[in-house]
């Protein structure tokens, strides 16, 4: 029996999981991390804590499986995407702390180039907005106030990598400084149809390319792991950023097939084929995991900022509960929201609104609303907020010449809310898929590792493997359905200050 180790090294915290080829989890571990927040809007984590925290994830979950590094076909790497470090050559050292893909301390460096109407040629090479959420602003803020970083980079004494690339360095003793084109494609320096670093972006923000990471595909040949970490080198056959992980985990390979991660936020990409498209309703667009020897791949993207979040804000702000899950009861307890409509764009609103200024917003309140009604309306939220993704994705994709959407895959933490699921599909008017294995994000990496390992034959093989553990049928009239959407677009304008 083949088994493959994923990396998971996610904001929160550094996982790795075991699966056996037939993709089912045989054993996992979970370390949290620091979160650093030295100034407002600033978010940071340590370098060294994430390495130290993944090994010992990967040690932790290949002794309870009982397996060796030898039983190990290949490694996976999956991370958090966006989060930016530069580190010696050399020796290896960071030059301090990682910045976070959250972190906004570069909004007026972007503003400055979107006022300087840089963004339309910038989205038409990257398929992404000149936002701070993106790599390359971050780098160039990290070259400006690390003393002497600027002449060492050109000098060719420094790296930068996102979060796989460092792990990937580590893994192999410092010997390799590579990425994936799915990490690539979130930096603002990839030219997302070369596949390349792109001369215009990097004078742009000021980079020097020898500070970059090579690119390769997903599914491919990232050597082996020194001996010392596991017991026994391993290969390292995948490298993929979380969401195009997952979208790979849920075996969405095919234009028009889409996934939504219901974590602290939303992540919903569509599988767009080998056209990179450009989205006439807010999206972004992105590389999709792609296998060694096959032609690049696409997707479209789209996030929602606060999704699991608000059930936390029910539970640690209005105190309506004690934890996450007993939110499904509560919201049971009511047949309906009765009127209420709770937005809740604390930290403004993501695509395919883009309002930075907007605020939360809970309305319809009457003398009967109660707090089932809130965590009700708080809950329809999480499906409204992704509603709105879905379909602008669905009308990207007839725009192209495809066909909506006809089916949404899910996971994350919130997928086990049953209600919150079948809210979804109510309102999207198609079936929500959930699979039997959730862990989809980690899944996904195994899988491009197993490919290249020669564990799986082909994508089919994939395709077959995944398992539908239940499916929510929608069972309201698209007019109520419409009707709903509208009271929510409604509710969303009263949001942005006018
Ligand atoms: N039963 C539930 N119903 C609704 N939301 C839930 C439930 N259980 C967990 N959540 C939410 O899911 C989120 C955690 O999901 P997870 O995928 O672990 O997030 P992340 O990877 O973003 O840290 C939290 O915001 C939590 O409030
Ligand atoms: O760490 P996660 O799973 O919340 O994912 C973070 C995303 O990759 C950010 O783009």
């Amino acid at each position: 029996m083949a088994f493959m180790l994923a990396l998971d090294q996610g904001t929160t915290s550094s996982r790795s999981i075991v699966f056996d080829a037939q993709g089912q989890v045989r054993a996992q571990a979970q370390q949290e991390i620091r979160q650093h927040y030295p100034q407002p809007g600033w978010v940071e984590h340590c370098p060294h804590e994430i390495w130290a925290t993944q090994l010992a994830c990967a040690r932790q979950a290949l002794a309870s499986a009982g397996l060796r590094a030898q039983d190990l076909a290949a490694i996976g790497i999956t991370n958090q995407r966006e989060t930016t470090l530069l580190w010696e050559r050399r020796s290896g050292a960071p030059l301090g702390r990682a910045i976070v893909w959250q972190d906004r301390r570069t909004s007026s460096a972007c503003a400055a180039l979107r006022e300087a109407g840089h963004e339309p040629w910038v989205q038409g090479k990257t398929g992404l907005r000149l936002d701070p959420y993106f790599s390359a602003s971050k780098i160039a803020w990290l070259l400006d106030h690390t003393p002497g970083a600027r002449a060492r980079a050109e000098r060719g004494e420094l790296a930068f990598g996102t979060i796989d690339s460092w792990l990937l360095w580590q893994l192999s003793g410092g010997t390799l400084h590579a990425t994936d084109c799915s990490n690539a494609a979130r930096t603002l320096l990839l030219n997302l149809q070369t596949r390349d670093w792109d001369d215009e972006l990097l004078a742009l923000f000021q980079i020097p390319r020898a500070l970059l990471p090579e690119v390769r595909p997903s599914s491919a040949d990232y050597g082996h792991s020194q001996a010392e970490w596991l017991g026994a080198p391993v290969r390292i056959g995948g490298v993929a950023g979380d969401q195009q992980s997952a979208l790979f985990g849920q075996a969405c390979l095919r234009p028009g097939m889409a996934k939504n991660t219901y974590g602290t936020g939303c992540f919903l990409l569509m599988h767009t084929g080998e056209r990179f498209q450009h989205s006439q309703h807010g999206l972004i667009s992105t590389a999709a995991a792609q296998v060694a020897h096959a032609p690049p791949q696409y997707a479209l993207e789209g996030s929602v900022f606060v999704g699991g979040a608000v059930v936390q804000w029910l539970r640690d702000g209005l105190r309506a509960i004690d934890s996450s899950s007993e939110v499904q009861a509560l919201a049971q307890s009511v047949p309906d929201a009765g009127g209420v409509l709770f937005v809740p764009a604390f930290t403004g609103l993501g695509a395919p609104y883009w309002q930075p200024e907007a605020r939360g917003c809970i309305s319809g309140l009457t003398r009967g609303s109660t707090l089932a009604h809130i965590a009700r309306a708080a809950l329809e939220s999480i499906a409204f907020q992704s509603a709105a993704l879905l379909q602008a994705m669905s009308r990207d994709a007839v725009a192209a010449g495809g066909v909506p959407v006809s089916e949404l895959r899910v996971d994350g933490g919130a997928c086990v809310n049953d209600l919150l699921m079948q809210m979804q599909a109510d309102l999207l008017g198609i079936p929500v898929l959930r699979p039997a294995v959730t862990e989809t994000t980690a899944l996904g990496a195994a899988w491009l590792a197993g490919l290249q390992a020669g564990v799986y034959g082909g994508l089919e093989d994939l395709t077959r493997l995944w398992r539908c553990e239940r499916t929510f049928v929608p069972t309201l009239g698209r007019d109520a359905a419409a009707e709903k959407m509208a009271r929510w677009e409604h509710a969303v304008r009263q949001t942005v200050a006018p």
